[in-house]
């Protein structure tokens, strides 16, 4: 067991180090001129608070702790006991193997920590508790959710076009789009498309950036980035991260960042003005990014020359692979496990641990005074549902496995139908031909609609990183993912329904294919909002697919065809299943559409029969005649309200439970 670095080093640390530093740092800020020191107030003492500051945000946490609850083995800590503060013109990076709290640190300073874990400690903004207002904070996620289809500029300008108030005029946001565009060094990609899947668009590094352009268009007082950049090479990162640095003073404001970093280089490393240390959820080192080399030294663990310092702090204290760290500190004979528990006491004695809490309660003490923020305004709900609407369009008119590709798959399948079925006559036997076909097309082109699920996955996951950052109303969103999916499935059911319904034949009349199409493209909105809610609960393909198709299989079942009505046994498949699946109303309309007022002659078994349409729909397929067809499509409509209303429910309700 090793022991800790001798007394004097500590000692060094403390009186020459990073002593020092601080005092030089206070001294710095003591000469700020202060526009309140003659108001007589005490801020001098302290005197961070210059006349820009005033506009910024200060961020403090105190004796912040997050566990994560294990069901009955107990709780896991993920943060123990971390103190430290952002201060506005400051970059503070949050370092640290992978694995060791930095994402949760970042998700606990921003609010958006996973219900499953339970945060103690104090969060306090501009010395308070307290909700920024709209457009003064931003979150950078890890992952890029962008729309694929868009290219850089649209997706840009879009999205000012939601976020920024309609007091600005369309011109004016997309100066400031372009802007910002032109901020993040992305002028060149500016009309190239970002790409997913398949579709080679813009690089990794401008992916980034082009997230980083969306959640600053509002130019955000306060900025959290969790690892702006990862997947970067060493230059792109440091481009990436010196536009970042430039934010924190730009326009006359300065920006408090806070940014998760996994490996900068010594250039990138050079940007932050603070840093924060992490190993298993404990702070090694929080202060000056500076002093942070000078620290590890006075530890007993000096930085080889010609090595990077971040790279020299991640390797001490990484204890993902104890072996081949052992073999690295050659010399010093000592695990990884016990260098960490070294530096972690080392920073405990150090006179900077004793400052970060004092410091944090003078920007507390002097920061009280402030006004909360002045609440900044979106773009109205009609704007953010025209926006939306518009851009979802475009996302489906271009996305070919969205709607075109299903159209193709329709059409060749109605084709497919229209000839097995061909002129199926008026006679007897086409009684049975016509009812397997309406069931065909009621069934299986309305469950193909789940194909469209990773799509809405996609399209989830843009929802939920700009529903976390505030971008706009979940109702807008609703409402515009209603309304430009309408088009397109006017289209799926029109064509292929028309094939499928005049080649074989089926009931002459327009009134009567008129409902035939407005039919199925009932149940295609009915299928597709049901795969939306299953979206919002299971955000992942196969297991979405799975669930989606399970649910429509089972409708299917007891849909009244496979099993008629009054043969389905009671309680659960009669009642409730069977007067909640919408094939019941999609069948019995269909059929009450094609045979009710019709009669069918028959020569065989020795001589002419009549049997009338409402005989085969009432004892052949036991359709309840007690109401019209139109109530059987009015069900339909209002099951595509009541599914989309629940899933605003959901939304709203997952809302509710993030803390
Ligand atoms: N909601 C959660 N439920 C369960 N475990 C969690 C949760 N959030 C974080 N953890 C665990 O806490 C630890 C720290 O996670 P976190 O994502 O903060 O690490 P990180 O330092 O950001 O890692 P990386 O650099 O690899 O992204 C991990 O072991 C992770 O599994």
């Amino acid at each position: 067991m090793a022991s800790l670095p001798p007394h004097s080093a500590l000692q060094t640390l403390t009186d020459h180090g990073i002593n020092t530093t601080l005092e030089m740092e206070t001294i710095k800020k003591i000469t700020v001129p202060n526009k309140r020191e003659g108001a007589g107030s005490n801020m001098k003492e302290f005197g961070t608070v210059t006349e820009q500051d005033d506009d910024g945000v200060f961020l403090t946490w105190k004796d912040l702790s997050v566990t994560v609850s294990k069901g009955k083995r107990g709780a896991k800590s993920i943060l123990k006991d971390l103190t430290g503060y952002a201060r506005p013109g400051e970059l503070l990076a949050i370092m640290g193997p992978s694995g060791c709290g930095k994402s949760t640190l970042l998700d606990a300073l921003a609010g958006r920590l996973d219900s499953n874990t339970r945060q103690t400690g104090e969060i306090l903004i501009n010395g308070r508790k307290q909700v920024l207002a709209y457009g003064t904070s931003a979150y950078v996620t890890q992952d890029d959710a962008l729309m694929t289809t868009l290219t850089v500029r649209e997706a840009v300008c879009y999205s000012a076009q939601l976020q920024l108030p309609d007091s600005m005029s369309k011109s004016e946001k997309k100066e400031r789009a372009d802007m910002t565009i032109r901020e993040m060094g992305l002028q060149d990609a500016m009309n190239t498309r970002i790409g997913g899947w398949g579709v080679k668009g813009i690089s990794g590094g401008q992916k980034r950036r082009v997230s980083i352009c969306i959640e600053i268009l509002t130019r955000p007082k306060l900025l959290f980035l969790d690892e702006p950049t990862s997947g970067l090479d060493s230059a792109a990162s440091f481009y990436v991260m010196s536009r970042i640095a430039r934010l924190g003073q730009r326009d006359g404001i300065e920006r408090t960042i806070v940014a998760s970093i996994h490996q900068p280089s010594s250039e990138v490393f050079q940007l932050f003005h603070n840093l924060c240390l992490l190993s298993s959820g404990r702070a090694v080192y929080f202060g000056p990014a500076s002093a942070a080399n000078q620290f590890f030294a006075l530890s007993g663990f000096p930085c080889p020359t010609l090595q990077n310092p971040s790279d020299h702090f991640l390797k001490t204290i990484n204890k993902d692979f104890e072996k081949d760290i052992e073999e690295g500190l050659a010399g010093s004979a000592i695990s990884t496990e016990e260098a960490i528990e070294i530096l972690v006491e080392s920073y405990i004695s150090s006179d900077r641990f004793q400052q970060v809490p004092k410091q944090v309660a003078e920007i507390c003490k002097l920061q009280d005074h402030r006004e909360s923020d002045t609440k900044r305004s979106h773009a109205s709900f009609l704007t953010q549902c025209h926006v939306l609407t518009r851009r979802s369009f475009v996302n489906m008119y271009r996305d070919l496995g969205y709607y075109w590709l299903r159209l193709a798959i329709y059409i060749a399948l109605a084709i497919g139908l229209g000839t097995v079925f061909f002129n199926i006559g008026h006679g007897y036997d086409s009684i049975q031909a016509r009812v397997s076909l309406i069931i065909f097309i009621a069934s299986f082109l309305t469950f193909m609609a789940i194909g469209g699920f990773p799509s809405f996955v996609e399209d989830m996951k843009i929802f939920e990183r700009e529903r976390l950052n505030g971008h706009y109303d979940t109702g807008a969103f609703v409402i515009s993912n209603t309304l430009s999916a309408v088009p397109y499935l006017l289209l799926v059911s029109v064509i292929p329904g028309a094939i499928a319904y005049y080649l074989p034949g089926l009931r002459n009349g327009p009134e009567y294919f008129l409902y035939f199409v407005s039919s199925l493209f009932a149940c295609m909105m009915v299928v597709e909002s049901q795969m939306m809610i299953v979206a919002s609960i299971v955000p992942n393909y196969l297991m979405g697919i799975i669930a989606g198709a399970g649910i429509q299989g089972l409708m299917l079942l007891v849909g009244g065809f496979f099993r008629l009505p009054n043969d389905l046994p009671k309680p659960f498949w009669k009642y409730p299943l069977y007067e909640v699946a919408f094939h019941k109303y999609a069948y019995q309309g269909m059929f009450k559409n094609e045979f009710e007022g019709t009669i069918f002659h028959s020569n065989k078994d020795g001589g002419p029969h009549i049997i009338t349409g409402e005989e085969i729909l009432r004892d052949t397929w036991q359709a309840d005649m007690s109401y019209s067809k139109w109530g059987d499509i009015t069900v339909l409509l209002g099951m595509i309200a009541f599914y989309r209303l629940l899933f605003l429910l959901i939304v709203k309700l997952t809302e509710k439970v993030r803390p």
